[in-house]
């Protein structure tokens, strides 16, 4: 919901809400240029004498005028010349003819009302309350995103654009919120919506003697410059006229003939606040402020592009649902936690057919799970599992918000999942547990689908239909992801004496010259799904490359029987294979200098080794490493002693299981540098872990001990992402 309304006012207005932005960054560099062109208004220095200095060189004063920019202006006419001039504040000294900037008029009018007059000042209002909308829902958005307000400064997850949006958003929202804001209180106040200040001056009899000269007058000796608005001087020949004062602390009469003040009206708490607003919104007298404002409101169009591509991607990656009612009106929610889309899909043919029996559905995020959604008589959650038994993009919050709803609401509970992974539909299996311990009915008994199996799937379908009474025909055909083809440049082996074969392999896009194809962007960790002939699921591989190498690199084991992995290995320079890439963020080193422990063993070795050619700052970083054998199994050895010649890698600990001094594992380093890596992690340091399960696991146990006299524990790591892992 919150989500759908930040795209949708984004999209929409985002071309408005860039011109505000921009002319109004514009216009914030002014009180600084300011700033350098008006001599400096000191404290100290008298109204009176100001006026007695400019008194002295004009035959008529009209007005004494402190700008918004903090110069001071004289309108004068001398004999049947009048004109205005600007003075120095300190001496009185002219300096010259005033003239408003013309650009500096077009920019402001364009900023204020789009140059349409009162219509185009109605929409900057609007726009004001739309950048306000949104600063607040893309916040809000954020910190559930990242996990709490805490987790407000952790690594954004997602594509660049999103990465990008979210950075942007944090650094600049603070000064989108407070320009948003003053801009919505000063467009009504223009509209009359803020009401106009009370404070009245009585009217006054002057003492109608002989004018004194005006460095004379008391009640101008004691104004000071620095807090003047404006001092009009009487009308010429009329005696019975006065010297009116604005000053911030309020209004003044003053006899021209006795120099007392006859009336003063003081500043209202609303003219403080109106003069406090204006100072926040435009920067003027707080150039710093006014720079501030204005880098935040240059963002926008930046916000406007990222914004952009990433609703774009997420339309074009998701499958669309029709007939899609609100969350209020419907009968039925479908809730989907989905990483790669493919569940979407699912949830597309369940909706559509639902629709067709005659209930009303809504479907959406995981994430959106809300207590609108207890008013619906069901609640169908389809939940897919990625990283090792871990919600997926779209549920990350789930949990946590099923966890605060009260009302129960009847389940039924799908997860999809892979055999080959350990934790098989783990998060679905999460979910259920949470769901039975709040006591919610269930529909149906939780179900698992291997690997997106459609029989699967109708056969569930079959057995809601039956619990809501009538005929259900789930008939979903996958979509097959857009595959790429790559062909095979290289490839070294490795491990066959040990019996583990290992083969590293190089892809490029086919082609040569101007026909040479490109390779999608990717980074190291990200991951590959390869296609493999006669197979309908991919089979994904962690990248040990980025695109900018030139090269899709992978790092693969040939498992038996294996049905994908016996097809690379079998490939030859020159071969073609079908692919696709997954962008998988989790599995990423966080950006900074802080150190990097990378763990992994066997083939796992592949998106490490990737991390650490990508470190070209010199940040430190440490390699464990585990294989079998140092003369059969060793991958990347020459490279990685390249790597530490060059200082992209720090230290490089192996250990070989098939050792001469019988064997060892990546663990038992581990074990042996607790003080080492526990100064590391004291650092700052981040653990990244790739390889099999059982590894993992034994790298857990042996960090445990390390971690736990810094008070903390894996869990915490994890959950502020310095401790992450791609295990298979
Ligand atoms: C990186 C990765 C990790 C995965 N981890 C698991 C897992 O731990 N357990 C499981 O049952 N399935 C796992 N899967 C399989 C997915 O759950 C399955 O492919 C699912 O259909 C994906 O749905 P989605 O495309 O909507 O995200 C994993 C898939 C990937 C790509």
């Amino acid at each position: 919901m919150l989500r759908r309304f930040h795209s949708l006012t984004g999209v929409a207005l985002a071309l408005g809400l860039a011109v505000i932005a921009l002319t109004g960054a514009a216009l914030s560099v002014q009180p600084a240029l300011d700033r350098l062109a008006t001599p400096a208004i000191v404290r100290g220095a008298s109204v009176a004498a100001l006026a007695e200095a400019v008194a002295a060189r004009h035959q008529s004063i009209d007005s004494i005028r402190k700008r918004p920019d903090g110069s001071i202006t004289v309108a004068f006419a001398d004999g049947d010349i009048a004109g205005v001039e600007r003075v120095d504040p300190a001496t009185g000294m002219g300096l010259g003819d005033y003239r408003a900037s013309e650009v500096s008029r077009f920019i402001t009018n364009l900023h204020r009302s789009f140059l349409a007059g009162d219509a185009g000042r109605a929409a900057a209002g609007i726009g004001a309350l739309a950048m306000l909308a949104l600063t607040a829902s893309g916040m809000v958005m954020l910190v559930r995103r990242l996990g709490g307000p805490r987790a407000l400064f952790r690594p954004i997850p997602g594509a660049p654009a999103q990465r990008w949006h979210g950075a942007l958003g944090r650094l600049a929202a603070a000064g989108l919120l407070l320009s948003s804001l003053t801009g919505l209180w000063m467009s009504a106040s223009t509209f009359g919506f803020i009401p106009e200040s009370e404070a009245a001056i009585p009217d006054v009899v002057a003492s109608a003697g002989p004018p004194a000269p005006v460095g004379t007058l008391a009640a101008l000796k004691v104004a000071d410059v620095a807090d003047l608005r404006e001092l009009t001087f009487p009308a010429p020949g009329d005696s019975t006229d006065v010297y009116r004062l604005r000053s911030s602390a309020g209004e003044a009469r003053i006899d021209a003939a006795t120099g007392a003040a006859v009336a003063f009206a003081p500043a209202t708490t609303l003219d403080r606040l109106q003069d406090l607003v204006r100072m926040l919104h435009t920067g003027r007298g707080a150039w710093a402020l006014g720079l501030w404002l204005g880098l935040s409101a240059a963002t926008v169009p930046v916000f406007a592009a990222t914004g952009f591509l990433s609703w774009r991607r997420r339309r074009a990656a998701r499958p669309r649902i029709a007939r899609n009612v609100s969350a209020r009106s419907a009968d039925t929610i479908i809730l989907v936690g989905s990483e790669g889309n493919s569940t979407w899909g699912f949830a597309a043919t369940l909706h559509a057919a639902l629709t067709a029996a005659g209930h009303h559905i809504h479907t959406g995020d995981m994430n959106d799970l809300a207590p609108v959604h207890a008013s619906a008589g069901r609640l169908l959650i389809l939940a897919a599992t990625c990283g090792d038994g871990a919600a997926p993009a779209s549920a990350k919050n789930f949990l946590v918000r099923l966890a605060a709803l009260n009302d129960p609401v009847p389940v039924a509970l799908l997860g999809f999942g892979d055999r080959n992974f350990g934790r098989f539909c783990g998060f679905a299996d999460d979910v259920s547990a949470a769901i039975a311990a709040k006591g919610w009915p269930q529909i149906l008994p939780m179900k698992r689908i291997d690997r997106c199996s459609a029989q699967e799937f109708a056969q569930w379908g079959h057995g809601l239909g039956a619990a809501l009474g009538h005929d259900l025909a789930l008939e979903h055909v996958c979509e097959p992801p857009k595959t790429f083809a790559l062909e095979l440049v290289e490839r070294e082996d490795y491990g066959v004496a040990v019996g583990a074969p290992v083969a590293i392999l190089r892809f490029r896009a086919p082609g040569t010259g101007a026909k040479a194809g490109r390779l999608p962007s990717f980074e190291p960790g990200d991951l590959v799904g390869v296609l493999p002939p006669g197979g309908p699921m991919p089979r994904f591989y962690s990248l040990a490359s980025a695109a900018r190498d030139g090269v899709l690199e992978i790092c693969v084991r040939l498992r038996e029987g294996g049905l994908c992995s016996t097809f690379l290995h079998a490939l030859a320079p020159g071969d073609l294979i079908q692919a696709f890439v997954r962008e998988n963020p989790a599995f990423r080193p966080n950006r900074g200098s802080a150190p990097l422990i990378l763990i992994g063993a066997g083939a796992g070795i592949g998106p490490l080794a990737g991390f650490v050619r990508a470190n070209q700052a010199g940040r430190p970083v440490h390699l464990y490493w585990g294989g079998r054998s140092a003369a059969s199994d060793f991958l990347y050895e020459r490279e990685l002693a390249q790597h530490l010649a060059e200082k992209r890698l720090t230290s490089l600990r192996t250990a070989f299981s098939r050792g001469p001094d019988g064997g060892a594992y990546v663990q038992d380093r581990i074990a042996a540098d607790a003080p080492r890596l526990r100064e590391l992690i004291r650092q700052g340091a981040q653990i990244l872990v790739c390889g099999g399960r059982d590894m993992a696991q034994a790298v857990t146990h042996a960090l445990d001990p390390v971690v736990r006299p810094l008070g903390l524990d894996l869990a915490i790591l994890k959950s502020s992402g310095r401790y992450v892992e791609d295990v298979y």
